[in-house]
């Protein structure tokens, strides 16, 4: 294990690193540190969570020279989110150079972007449409840029990216130094990568599998028409303290959502198709615990670093290996345990090999749990509730009811009738879910239709395997009949030890 004492920091850098947290370089970061420092160009490949934000976020920190006001370094990132969060790492680091970070993208007012560019940032962080506006528009200028960063490189690079990319490269010095970072990096787009390079280091941090150990993966079978039930089936078991799902298109994502809640979880949903406030709302909410089941499209499959994600649904089966990776990658993260679930319907069941070669690791099967063992995950929350609120000792107030209870009734009636009242019992509330059809493998796809479900980043980033078929048509369709249940809210077991029951 390497220190982040002995990468050869300056003094400033490695204080706001330890500041962080951080105690030791993870091993992507002892490798392309130095690298990146000695300004070569790299590929870097590691798995999702390991902390490859700060391994090239370091040195292109330190290579900043804080006394110009110019831009120096830029960071393009596939969503806005992403690009958010990694302006805000990228700002803890230089905190202590007082370096200038600014993000750009999207959805946010662009003459107040253009504003906060005339103050002369150092860094960029940018989705690829923003930044490639702000070039066209002549409010932002790359020729003082040394540094170039695509973070989930090979999506930068695939169809609906790529052109974007060339043109923000070409308006950047040719002597620049270009790193690209991501967990998944497909033969055929690392090819293409090294024509934007001058030789680059190729750094694959040595792994047998694609995916962290310490994320458990599962399959399940399942009919189309019998996700839901089994999906909030699962949740009442297995009581994530934060979950994803993931669904392959914005309606879909809308009517998960809406079901989840009609039954009584505190869910909600984000997607392309949303405003950037909601977004960023729905985003905040789910980091605080607001609300504890986040439904997303691919929007929300890379990078973002969420703590307390204990559990990755993939209600549809992703549309290629990489978004997997990508998916289940949202939890597990920095060192911490996860469990990954992917429904496959019979028609899918091919897939599960195509992915499990991806990844190199086998996935277990798990079947769906019956009515009686939901309701039993349900008890046992409850149980677990009521253990901690023994355990809390303020009970004073309740002794009184609690003794005129026992004298007309046995302790274990008394007991069973809290259970019941407390306990969710099986919700038949309906819901609408349209059935999604099977996903065709990537060989039955046509490649112009790939393209142009691919081609909209962050102007409108919908999923980025794209899907998202129904598109915005559907977002005034009626509500499902029924009301929330307030009163049902689902109880989370969150403050209990994290456990993965299946
Ligand atoms: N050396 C370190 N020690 C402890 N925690 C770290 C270290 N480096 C990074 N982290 C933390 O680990 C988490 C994951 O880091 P990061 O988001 O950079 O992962 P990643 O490799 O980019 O993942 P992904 O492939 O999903 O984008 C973050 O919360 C980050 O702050
Ligand atoms: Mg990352």
């Amino acid at each position: 294990m390497t220190k982040f004492e002995d990468l050869g920091l300056s003094q400033a850098t490695l204080e706001a690193v330890l500041k962080m947290g951080f105690e030791e370089a993870t091993p992507i970061q002892s490798e392309t540190i130095p690298m990146g420092l000695a300004g070569k160009d790299l590929i870097g490949q590691a798995q999702t969570g390991t902390g490859k934000t700060a391994a090239f976020g370091i040195p292109l920190v330190e290579k900043i020279d804080v006394t110009k006001d110019a831009i120096q370094g830029i960071i393009i990132a596939p969503t806005r989110e992403l690009a958010i969060q990694v302006s805000e790492e990228l700002y803890k680091i230089g905190s202590g150079k007082r370096v200038r970070v600014l993000s750009i993208y999207g959805g946010q007012d662009i003459s107040r972007q253009i504003r906060s560019l005339k103050k002369f940032p150092h860094i960029i962080v940018g989705t690829p449409g923003r930044v490639l506006d702000h070039i066209n528009r002549k409010t932002m200028r790359l020729d003082t840029v040394n540094t170039v960063i695509l973070d989930e490189a090979d999506e930068m690079l695939n169809m609906g990216f790529i052109e974007d990319i060339e043109t923000i490269l070409a308006s950047t010095p040719s002597e620049r130094q270009t790193l690209l970072f991501s967990a998944t990096m497909p033969a055929p787009i690392q090819r293409m990568a090294e024509k934007f390079m001058k030789d680059p280091q190729i750094v694959r941090v040595k792994m047998k599998e694609m995916t962290v150990p310490a994320i458990e993966q599962f399959y399940l079978e399942v009919m189309e028409k019998n996700k839901f039930d089994v999906l909030t089936r699962l949740l009442d078991i297995q009581s994530p303290e934060l979950a994803i799902i993931f669904g392959r298109t914005k309606r879909r994502v809308d009517e998960l959502s809406e079901a989840l809640t009609l039954r009584g979880y505190t869910a909600e949903g984000i997607h392309g198709d949303l405003t950037q406030a909601k977004r960023m709302q729905v985003l905040r909410k789910f980091k605080e615990g607001t609300i504890d089941v986040l439904v997303a499209t691919d929007v929300a499959a890379r990078g973002l670093d969420i703590s307390g994600v204990t559990h990755v649904y993939n209600f549809d089966i992703p549309q290629d290996p990489e978004s997997y990776v990508h998916r289940i990658g949202r939890t597990g993260r920095a060192g911490k345990s996860g469990m990954a679930l992917t429904f496959i319907t019979p028609r899918e069941k091919s897939y599960l090999s195509v992915l499990e070669r991806t990844t190199k690791r086998k996935m277990e099967r798990m079947t769906a749990p019956t009515l009686d063992e939901a309701l039993e995950g349900q008890q046992r929350a409850v149980v677990d509730k009521i253990v901690q609120t023994i355990e809390g000792n303020n009970l004073q107030y309740y002794k009184r009811a609690a003794n005129e209870l026992l004298e007309e009734n046995d302790a274990s009636t008394v007991i069973a009738a809290v259970l019941k009242m407390l306990t969710k019992e099986p919700d038949t509330t309906p819901v609408k879910l349209t059935e999604e059809a099977p996903m065709h493998s990537k060989r039955d796809r046509k490649p112009q239709d790939r393209d142009r479900r691919r081609r909209d980043d962050n102007r409108s980033y919908n999923s980025s395997r794209g899907g998202e078929r129904s598109g915005s048509g559907d977002r005034d369709r009626k509500k499902a009949p029924g009301k929330p249940r307030t009163g049902e809210k689902r109880t989370s077991g969150k403050s209990k030890p994290r456990s993965f029951n299946r």
